[in-house]
């Protein structure tokens, strides 16, 4: 035997109710004695309920009663129903008479919605050639006279379900109304939220059925609401216990008085999708298949309750007052917080009651409040509970921290010791990122970054290009799903929370000007509660430097190939610094010198172990290590060498930042920086390459006639020593006894066979000198310019991040 039982949305007019009655013949032809529990159709329960308050106010409800007729005959109006219909009718009329109505006559009417639909379904049966025996639960099921939510009578009903079906003769099919009940005195009563379910599980119960299933129009229970986590998966099995848990915590779908009947004699129960009948849902059973989290549930109807006492540290019965001054007034608390220090409780109340609760407890600590040992007790009303069914404590720490690093502060939390349950209150406009953020961690299912990249050029463009490239690659083997979700140039900016595509380009082109990119950005990663966020700056610009901690107070980590940040006032630097630590943020730039090498990353580590730096030298700069290569072992001309570095997208968007020292001298001040050094960018001894005569004048100019800058730099080469090269240096000396290093860029001639001399092509070289390794330094050597190069070791700084949202 088996009980089936199917949800209002599946039973509404349209694709469902056929659906419904297909199901049934086919199980029909399979099981041999079923049991099918319906709801009342669709919307029905909440229009008789409205009926009935115009009937009370006397108001004209016959339009609304004509569409509630119309509604469940559609379109089968040769279904003869007059007679229940008739009876509805009077009963609205008595109370349009009496402008009122009680709980009893309200559960009267509402049956009519479970009453309608299972004669509705046993006619429609009976069209398709399926016979099938209307059952009227109120016979069945016996309550107390709780209108509204009774409570079932247990040794009552299971008598009176065991002696209807020996009794008489039913057909193969039994078409049963779920929901309604009826007293010792046959009034009919209702079984209150997910009564129908309830129905479903009492009958298997007392009947022993094999299984129950539970059509609905969802696929079946999802780690979290797919509505508000769209990474949200389908739980294929479900012990009772979990069940209940969940059911305990938010999870709608379920209740738990629907559970408790099919525990005692382990009957499984599968969550079913009536639209999809091939899929095979969730099932609940003993057993559970793993163990650790299954779900994440949501309660968004709570308020918290603050109580704050000075006073009432190591006082005696507090907990019990307030407990019993709520009880009183039949307020529940879902959860309980209290520090040990005894002064403050955090309570979780239905909102609806939270008004009711302080005034209860106001009432109760009247004298209290005089003697100034309890001084505050508030609402929180824009709240909501997360709980994560199936929590370890010990593991905790994981979603926590990932809430933290998106600026997501739990008000309250709490855990069960036996379920393994967490429960968080966060504020409700952040209830959406939160969920979200520990879906991701707790599932690790996919972790979504949700990346910005401002300045779409050679480096810019290339990034974006090399992440939609391996997106799917990262998600297949890292689980990371990287979304761009915004890509700015000065004027305007492409936002997109699902993420760019390929055509980005033309995209961002078709998108209209604005006038303040970031702003736009903040504004909408909060509108679309977008979480792990990451700022990238691929500009060469100052001013946007002014967005650093804008971005990272509004929770963005950063990363940067502009080394502007990096190079400005050592105040900015500590201030930045300061902002992130502050927000839990982090900040990479391991590009900023060196392009792709690893370079900063290396120095960090020697640093932070207490190596002592010595001495860096190299040329640090790829542009003009390329240029002063190929220029000192060649006859082509200084101009014609240098425009192809230009072309090869090794200089600096303005080439000039290379040539006059800016762009080695910024270098050399962020290694100063990373090894403690206070220095300023003032205090860096340059050596221009620009003469003097060609220093004021526009980028343009300058850049058409490079050709003049060739004598001057024809007589360096040719003045130098047999088997000697031109090299562009950075040159840095740290004493650990001083606040500041001495930094120095210059132009030097060194030996061909000596290693700054024998180096190739754009590669950068880095001699770092520590005092372990003496006289020998660590060498970094490599590809020290180049769009490609840099975008990936910008890359590899988001995947860090991404990484680190652990
Ligand atoms: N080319 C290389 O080998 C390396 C470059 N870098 C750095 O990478 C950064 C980018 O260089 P490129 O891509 O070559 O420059 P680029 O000139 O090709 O691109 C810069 C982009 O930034 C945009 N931009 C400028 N100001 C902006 C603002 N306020 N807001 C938003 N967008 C803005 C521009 O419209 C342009 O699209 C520079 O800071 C450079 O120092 C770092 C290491 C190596
Ligand atoms: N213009 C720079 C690019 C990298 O920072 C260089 O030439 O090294």
């Amino acid at each position: 035997m088996k009980v089936i039982k199917f949800g209002g949305k599946s039973l509404a007019n349209g694709n469902g109710l056929s659906n419904v009655l297909e199901i049934i013949s086919q199980k029909n032809k399979e099981e041999e004695n079923l049991v099918v529990v319906v709801s009342a159709r669709g919307n029905t329960t909440n229009q008789l309920e409205q009926i009935l308050e115009q009937a009370k106010n006397k108001e004209d409800y016959s339009k609304a009663l004509e569409q509630l007729k119309k509604e469940e005959l559609e379109p089968y109006y040769s279904l003869e129903l007059e007679e229940v219909f008739l009876r509805l009718e009077q009963l609205f009329q008595g109370v349009f008479y009496l402008g009122d109505y009680s709980t009893k006559i309200k559960d009267e009417v509402l049956a009519f919605g479970e009453l309608l639909s299972a004669k509705i379904i046993t006619k429609l049966l009976a069209k398709r050639g399926v016979e099938a025996s209307f059952i009227d639960s109120r016979q069945l099921i016996i309550t107390n006279n709780n209108f509204g939510n009774a409570v079932t009578l247990e040794k009552e009903t299971a008598q009176k379900i065991k002696t209807y079906f020996s009794n008489n003769k039913l057909s193969n099919v039994k078409i049963v109304t779920g929901f309604i009940a009826s007293n010792l005195k046959g009034e009919t009563t209702t079984l209150g939220r997910n009564g129908s379910n309830y129905t479903a599980s009492l009958l298997a119960n007392y009947l022993s059925a094999r299984e129950v299933e539970s059509y609905t129009h969802v696929d079946g229970i999802f780690t979290a609401n797919p509505d508000l986590v769209p990474d949200a998966k389908k739980i294929e099995q479900l012990s009772f216990n979990e069940a209940n848990e969940l059911a305990n915590f938010g999870a709608n779908i379920l209740h738990a008085k629907t559970i408790l009947p099919l525990v005692e004699k382990h009957i499984p129960l599968r969550i079913l999708n009536t639209f999809k009948p091939e899929d095979k849902g969730t099932l609940i059973k003993k057993e559970s298949v793993a163990k650790g989290i299954k779900s994440i549930s949501v309660l968004e109807d709570v308020a918290l309750i603050s109580f704050e006492g000075r006073g009432l540290l190591g006082k005696v019965g507090v907990d019990a007052r307030i407990f019993k001054a709520l009880a009183d007034n039949d307020i529940s608390v879902s959860i309980i917080s209290q520090g040990s220090s005894e002064r403050g409780i955090g309570l979780v109340v239905k909102t609806v009651k939270a008004t009711k609760a302080v005034l209860a407890l106001e009432k109760e600590f009247e004298n209290d409040f005089y003697k100034k040992d309890v001084n505050n007790i508030s609402i929180v009303d824009n709240v909501a509970v997360i709980s994560i069914i199936g929590q370890e404590l010990n593991e905790f720490h994981k979603p926590f921290n990932a809430l933290v690093k998106n600026q997501i502060t739990p008000l309250l939390f709490n855990n069960t010791i036996t379920g393994k349950n967490v429960s968080l209150v966060v504020y409700k406009d952040q209830l959406h990122k939160a969920v979200n953020v520990i879906h991701g961690q707790v599932f690790g299912v996919t972790k979504k970054i949700n990346i910005a990249i401002f300045g779409k050029g050679l480096v810019g463009g290339t990034l974006i290009n090399q992440i939609l490239e391996n997106t799917q690659s990262i998600l297949e083997k890292r689980k990371i799903h990287l979304n761009i979700f915004a890509i700015a140039n000065s004027k305007k900016v492409l936002l997109n929370k699902e993420g760019v595509t390929s055509n980005w380009e033309s995209d961002l082109d078709n998108t209209a000007l604005t006038n303040d990119i970031v702003k736009q950005t903040l504004a909408y990663a909060q509108e679309y509660h977008l979480e792990n966020l990451i700022a990238v700056d691929n500009t060469a610009s100052l001013d946007f430097v002014n967005n650093y901690i804008p971005l990272v107070e509004a929770g963005f980590d950063l990363v940067s190939s502009n080394k502007i940040a990096n190079t400005v006032s050592f105040e900015f630097y500590k201030k930045l610094r300061k902002c992130l630590e502050e927000n839990k943020k982090e900040y990479l730039y391991e590009t900023n010198v060196g392009a792709g090498l690893p370079l900063i990353d290396t120095i960090k580590l020697l640093h932070d172990s207490g190596e002592n730096i010595t001495k860096i030298r190299g040329v640090f700069s790829g542009s003009l290590s390329y240029l002063f290569n190929k220029y000192s072992s060649s006859a082509i001309p200084f101009s014609v060498v240098l425009q192809e570095a230009i072309d090869k997208g090794f200089t600096e968007p303005d080439p000039r930042e290379d040539l006059c020292g800016n762009d080695v001298a910024r270098k050399l001040l962020i290694l100063a920086r990373e090894l403690d050094l206070e220095n300023e960018f003032e205090d860096i001894t340059i050596e221009n390459l620009i003469p003097q005569e060609f220093r004021a004048i526009e980028a343009k100019e300058f850049l058409s006639g490079l050709e003049k800058l060739n004598n001057t730099f024809q007589q360096k080469k040719e003045s130098q020593k047999e088997g000697h090269v031109l090299r562009y240096i950075g040159d840095l000396l740290g004493d650990l006894q001083q606040p500041k290093g001495e930094l120095a860029v210059k132009l030097v001639s060194v030996s061909k066979s000596s290693p700054l001399g024998s180096l190739k092509g754009s590669d950068a070289i880095f001699e770092i000198y520590t005092e372990s390794y003496g006289e020998q330094p660590i060498v970094i050597q490599g590809a020290g310019a180049g769009a490609q190069v840099t975008a990936r070791g910008v890359f590899g700084d988001i995947l860090r991040l991404a990484k680190n949202n652990n």
